[in-house]
């Protein structure tokens, strides 16, 4: 496989104070009210919380997909903020990785081709000789020629997250990544994972599933757009306890998430 390793002494990302407000029909909704957050590289973290928390505008925000309302991120050394929409769009092309719940792998690609997509995109030659030797890493050596509809949903993923790091990212960020899959093909996605950060990629998942969780490193709880609670070393049932006792106190304070104008 392809090494992954930067410093283990550096931070990969820096969030400060990071605030998210959108414009509803009943008001403003503050998505996220002031997130701290420092990932050291080579670290695994999965972030969790009840529907409606923040999660995906997190994942988003960190990842300079979404523009957050106020506070800082930096990507190493970076802070992307500052940077214009060209200068973002070849951040997130040469410097990130991406895997989304629903793959959005190319149907008339073949696998090969989907995988050094974003090389393309950013004007690169790829190495079929690294392409081919990722597609082996996850597994998928023998099938570079199908595409991605003769595949199975965890193939596919597999797939996706060997696009994710054909540009040799900083961060590969997971949105729900194990969602859309069978229990199989998600046990066997999150050992990829798992083997990635081992090798010292950073990698930041947000999921709702406590046995997807219990894979990373630490797990970061978020709760009406603040992180409330943090676990090291999480196993599936201190998650899923955790995240029983959000979900009730979620369940008995819908309203204060939205401040009426
Ligand atoms: N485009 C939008 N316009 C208005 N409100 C939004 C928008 N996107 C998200 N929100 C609101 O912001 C809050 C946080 O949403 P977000 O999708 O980040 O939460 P989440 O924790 O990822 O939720 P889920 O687990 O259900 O996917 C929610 O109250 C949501 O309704």
């Amino acid at each position: 496989m392809t090494a992954f390793l930067h410093s283990p002494r550096t931070v990969a990302l820096t969030v400060r104070g990071l605030e998210c407000t959108y414009a509803g029909s009943a008001g403003t909704v503050h998505a996220l009210r002031g997130v701290d957050l420092d990932l050291p590289h080579g670290s695994f973290t999965a972030i969790m919380g009840p529907s409606g928390s923040g999660k995906s505008t997190l994942l988003h925000c960190a990842a300079g997909l979404q523009r957050p309302t106020g506070g800082q991120i930096l990507l190493g050394d970076t802070s992307i903020a500052g940077l214009d929409e060209s200068d973002l769009t070849r951040l997130r092309r040469t410097r990130l990785g991406f895997v989304f719940q629903s793959f959005n792998l190319l149907p008339a690609l073949t696998v090969i081709d989907n995988v050094e997509l974003p090389l393309r995109l950013d004007g690169r030659r790829a190495q079929r000789s690294e392409s081919l030797a990722l597609l082996s890493a996850v597994g998928l050596g023998h099938r570079v020629r199908h595409r991605p509809a003769e595949l199975s949903g965890g193939q596919q993923q597999r797939v996706a997250i060997a696009r994710a790091l054909i540009t040799h990212p900083e961060i590969v960020f997971a949105d729900e990544p194990t969602g859309a899959l069978d229990l199989h093909s998600a046990r066997e996605v999150m050992q990829l994972l798992r083997r990635l950060a081992d090798q010292g990629q950073t990698v930041v998942m947000v999921t709702h599933d406590p046995t997807a969780a219990a894979v990373a490193d630490n797990v970061l709880f978020l709760a009406d757009g603040r992180i409330v609670d943090r676990l090291a070393a999480p196993t599936a049932s201190t998650v899923a306890g955790r995240m029983a006792e959000l979900v009730a106190l979620a369940d008995r304070g819908p309203e204060e998430r939205v401040d009426r104008c």
